[in-house]
């Protein structure tokens, strides 16, 4: 049975990155994506971005919603302060399989658990199952019409708090024009756009950074 793509990625990683080391990972992977075969990584441009929110948010409790093969879990783990934790959600079995993988040769698996599963099954036990009470910042990469469902579930779980990062990918392409729609006139969140370029491509894309008022 002939490999699949995200096989492919993980196979490139583990015979030319540097094991314990994130960035080489990272390095690794958009060298293949951006020369051999296009993925969905949010990429290095978009990461920077991904970065800096993460930095400026410094989360003790970070959750990431669509983990694929594990390169923004990679991304967001390689800048965690001491201590804090990265929860990524991930729902189809191989991309879980591929991503844990990534996530262990990078060498950041005491900072990530990933829970395989539906974010809208997880999201619910998260308090109870997973002992968080919080959580500071969420990264959402998963289906794109699903933000804002998953957004208002985290509200009616109350795990969100003052000052909750909320950084969406993609909110121009593929886009999330009803998430935007419902972020914007929301109240409750203070938006601010990043413009940006597709991963891997010569494309606008943009990411939409959210802050929970409380
Ligand atoms: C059902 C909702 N709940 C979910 N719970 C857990 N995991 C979920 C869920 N949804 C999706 N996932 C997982 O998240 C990942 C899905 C991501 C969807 N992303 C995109 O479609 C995407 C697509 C593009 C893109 C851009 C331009 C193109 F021409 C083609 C594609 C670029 C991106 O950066 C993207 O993030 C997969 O690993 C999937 O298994
Ligand atoms: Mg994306």
């Amino acid at each position: 049975m002939n490999q699949s793509k995200e096989q492919r990625i993980l196979n490139f990683v583990l015979q030319n990155a540097v094991r314990g080391d994130p960035c080489s990972v990272l390095d690794t992977i958009d060298q293949y994506c951006s020369q051999k075969e296009w993925a969905m990584n949010v990429g290095n441009e978009k990461g920077l971005i991904l970065d800096k929110t993460v930095e400026e948010a410094n989360p003790s409790v970070a959750l990431e919603l669509g983990t694929y093969c594990g390169y923004s879990a990679v991304r967001i783990a390689r800048v965690l302060k001491a201590g804090a934790h990265l929860l990524t959600v991930e729902f189809n079995p191989e991309f879980a399989a591929i991503a844990k993988q990534m996530i262990e040769f990078a060498g950041v698996q005491d900072k990530v658990k990933l829970l395989e599963g539906p974010s809208e099954e997880i999201i619910p036990q998260l308090k109870k199952k997973y002992e968080v009470d919080t959580v500071d910042f969420v990264f959402l990469d998963h289906w794109k019409d699903r933000y804002t469902p998953d957004t208002i579930l985290l509200q009616e779980c109350n795990l969100l708090r003052k000052g909750s990062v909320l950084l969406a990918d993609n909110v121009i392409v593929p886009g999330a024009p009803e998430f935007l729609n419902y972020i914007r006139n929301n109240p409750h969140f203070q938006c601010t756009n990043y413009p940006s370029r597709l991963e891997y491509m010569k494309v606008a894309d943009a990411m939409e950074k959210a802050v929970f008022l409380g």
